[in-house]
């Protein structure tokens, strides 16, 4: 683990504009944010703003469904790393939100997991369109990191193919519901501490979803004891929404791979400030992740070679528990109990 890096300023924006032309540059870039706050902004991705849009549209319409519509859709089973379905988390888990998730059509169960066609006209179709579009971005970024490691260019393309049964990347409608007029403990928080267990993730927040901070030097999750890195935190840095700009973020499987290069930091997502918007946050993740059974091992052997398979058997089982439940903040957050239906957080 690295020492804490003590600082306020937000992660850098890439521009991936004229990626060919201008790759060592932003391979460079790329790196000196991954390698230290494991978060980065990226701009001239070429993502259409109109799919963005109809991503939004769908996310928008899928949360305005009655309780019991979305209570029907199938539910994730974290254990067989089958990320598809509707889940509901309260402060028990560490995480006031509701949230659909949706991964490619690689097996029947998930061919089966959509919403009807009627609750929200168009999901499939923006969803998978969606998803498609942000491939080759995933891919260029991977391509820069594969390089600075020392493998060949395309050597992620392969464990990050969405064709195969095996690989299970998922992308996931996130609300918070509204903390309007509502109070709560310092400690609280709408997500608590975690590290993704992604390759990469994008994060796309809406102008008003403020909240979300970073806690750069405090990997460590991608090892056994998951949390660690937490108790030293003492310095958490602002991630804002940014115009035109997609959050990245560096998950555990690639702090792996890169021998713990690359930071699989510890992020959150914090109460609004008074003076902030405390009406309902809406985000959207497309979390990318390697094939299921491939051999996950950096160069210099830092770490034990392990699969996404065995990962997840150790963090999915049971996923709540991988949320860092040893640390204070937790403990706070455990006095309250959260009220979906009343849109509200019960002091109690
Ligand atoms: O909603 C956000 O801004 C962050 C969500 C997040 O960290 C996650 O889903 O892993
Ligand atoms: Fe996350």
């Amino acid at each position: 683990m690295n020492d804490l890096v003590r600082s306020d300023a937000r992660p850098p924006v890439v521009d991936l504009a004229n990626f060919e032309q201008r790759k060592s540059q932003i391979r460079q870039q790329l790196m000196d944010a991954a390698t230290v706050k494991g978060f980065f902004y990226i701009t001239g991705h070429g993502i259409p703003e109109d799919l963005i849009s109809a991503a939004w549209r769908t996310s928008e319409r899928f949360f305005q469904q009655p309780d019991d519509a979305k209570q029907a859709l199938p539910k994730v089973n974290w254990a067989k790393a089958e990320v598809i379905g509707f889940e509901r988390n309260n402060l028990n888990d560490g995480t006031i939100h509701e949230s659909m998730m949706t991964s490619y059509e690689v097996h029947d169960r998930m061919k089966a997991a959509w919403p009807q066609e009627g609750l929200v006209p168009g999901f499939r179709d923006t969803t998978l369109s969606f998803m498609e579009a942000m491939q080759p971005v995933v891919q260029r970024i991977l391509s820069c990191f594969a390089e600075a490691l020392g493998f060949p260019p395309n050597f992620f393309d392969e464990t990050i193919d969405v064709s195969t049964a095996d690989n299970r990347t998922f992308l996931q409608y996130h609300k918070y519901p509204s903390v309007e007029g509502m109070r709560w403990k310092p400690a609280t928080n709408r997500i608590t501490a975690h590290t993704d267990e992604s390759l990469i993730t994008l994060l796309y927040t809406s102008p008003s979803s403020v909240g979300l901070e970073l806690a750069a030097g405090s990997d460590g999750a991608a090892v056994e004891g998951v949390g660690d890195g937490l108790h030293r935190v003492e310095n958490w840095t602002p991630c804002p929404p940014l115009p035109g700009c997609i959050t990245v973020n560096i998950g555990d499987p690639l702090q792996l791979w890169s021998d713990g290069l690359l930071k699989s930091n510890f992020h959150r997502v914090r109460m609004p400030h008074p003076d902030e918007p405390q009406g309902n946050r809406y985000s959207i993740g497309y979390f990318v992740w390697p094939r299921l059974h491939d051999k996950i091992q950096g160069k210099r052997g830092v770490y034990p070679s392990t699969t996404m398979a065995k990962y997840m058997e150790k963090k999915g089982k049971n996923f709540a528990d991988s949320f860092s439940p040893d640390i204070a903040t937790y403990e706070a957050q455990q006095e309250y109990s959260f009220g979906l239906a009343a849109n509200s957080i019960a002091v109690t």
